[in-house]
């Protein structure tokens, strides 16, 4: 398993222990030829690669392989998080599940504590029939004790259906805020707190809904030349400037746009009801503001150079789907970086 796909030997129910150690060994010996990290991350894309069971992210790998260029620590979280990600929605099956068992109690807490309720009832009417019948002090206190007997267990009932309704309230809501915690970090990237492509693919979905003739622009923004930020500053440094550019793009936009790192220094902001001049506007404001960026590495106050960013703008032409919109703000974006970079240039820039 050291470039290209192998047959998959998967570890099926009743594997022995020497197939999986053998499984395990394949994936490790995987990491080592591709001088990776033996990060879960890591382990999980060599895990699935091994195993063949996603032909997408195989092809992604073999691909890359093929062309001679190296895998990294960026491209295996890149595939993990478009192929195997989706682990996450499957926890949050699992909270639907407990959620179903709290509800499957609930019901039939509730039944029982009707059926108490309509028992009362008719003890009720019962004795309200025999005091009707009988006059004699004795027959009134076996009366009153067999009303008050009812009544204790109704009220009994009724207890302990408030404290499972009280406890149930409070599973409800931690569930809830699982679920929601679950969804926020599946749909956004953890370095800028952003939309990621999935979060991206969501948004759109909601927006093929609500507004699929609506204006919608979109502007795609690239780190000019970043690969020379992290070979003269390091890594660290270069996750520092990526972060620093969302932040201008989350303050510079409105409450409705949508802003997303695309992947790796590539960023994408969808303007919903937003024309080309608009974003262009925006697009303009976001390049000058990280123009004038002035970063000081913490460590040894080191002044960075001032780095820019190029951006390509595009909008919907009728009612078309966003890919149309996307690849031609894309192409503006390849013709601002091939004009010279730390510009703006729209479709109308395109032949
Ligand atoms: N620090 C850091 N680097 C990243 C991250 N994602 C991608 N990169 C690096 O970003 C660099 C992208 O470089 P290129 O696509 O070659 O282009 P560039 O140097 O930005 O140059 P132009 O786009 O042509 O202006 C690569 O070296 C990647 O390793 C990240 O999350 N953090």
């Amino acid at each position: 398993m050291s470039g290209v796909s192998a047959e998959p030997a998967a570890v099926q129910p009743g594997a022995t222990h020497s197939d999986a150690r053998m499984l395990a060994h394949e994936v490790i010996e995987f990491l080592i030829v591709h001088a990776l990290h033996p990060s879960p991350i890591n382990y999980a894309v060599a895990y699935e690669y091994r195993m063949g069971g996603d032909a997408a992210l195989n092809a992604r790998i073999d691909t890359h392989l093929a062309a001679d260029k190296r895998l990294d620590d960026l491209l295996m979280r890149e595939l993990y998080d478009e192929h195997l990600a989706i682990e996450q929605f499957r926890n949050l099956r699992g909270l639907g599940g407990s959620l179903q068992e709290l509800v499957d109690g609930l019901i039939g807490d509730i039944s029982e504590a009707g059926e108490h309720a309509s028992g009362f009832h008719s003890t009720v009417e019962n004795n309200i029939s025999l005091l009707k019948r009988r006059n004699d002090s004795e027959a009134v206190t076996a009366i009153a004790s067999d009303l008050l007997a009812a009544t204790a267990k109704v009220h009994t009932s009724n207890a302990t259906l408030k404290a499972r309704l009280d406890s149930a309230d409070q599973e409800a809501r931690k569930l809830r805020d699982e679920l929601e915690r679950h969804r926020r970090e599946a749909l956004s990237d953890p370095l800028t707190g952003l939309l990621n492509r999935r979060g991206m693919e969501y948004h759109l979905d909601e927006l093929a809904v609500s507004g699929a003739r609506e204006p919608l622009s979109v502007v795609v923004l690239d780190i000019d030349h970043f690969k020379r930020i992290n070979d003269t500053y390091g890594h660290a440094v270069g996750d520092v400037v990526i972060r620093h550019v969302a932040k201008v793009m989350r303050t510079a936009v409105c409450a409705e746009d949508v802003t997303v790192r695309f992947g790796g220094e590539e960023f994408v902001i969808l303007m919903p009801r937003r024309s080309l001049e608009e974003a262009e506007a925006l697009a303009e404001s976001i390049r000058i503001k990280v123009e004038r960026l002035r970063l000081i590495r913490r460590q040894d106050k080191l002044a960075l150079d001032p780095f820019t960013v190029s951006l390509g703008v595009a909008s919907r032409h009728d009612d078309e789907a966003f890919d149309g919109i996307f690849e031609r703000a894309d192409k503006a974006l390849y013709a601002a970086k091939n004009s010279g970079r730390n510009r703006v240039l729209t479709e109308l820039a395109l032949d």
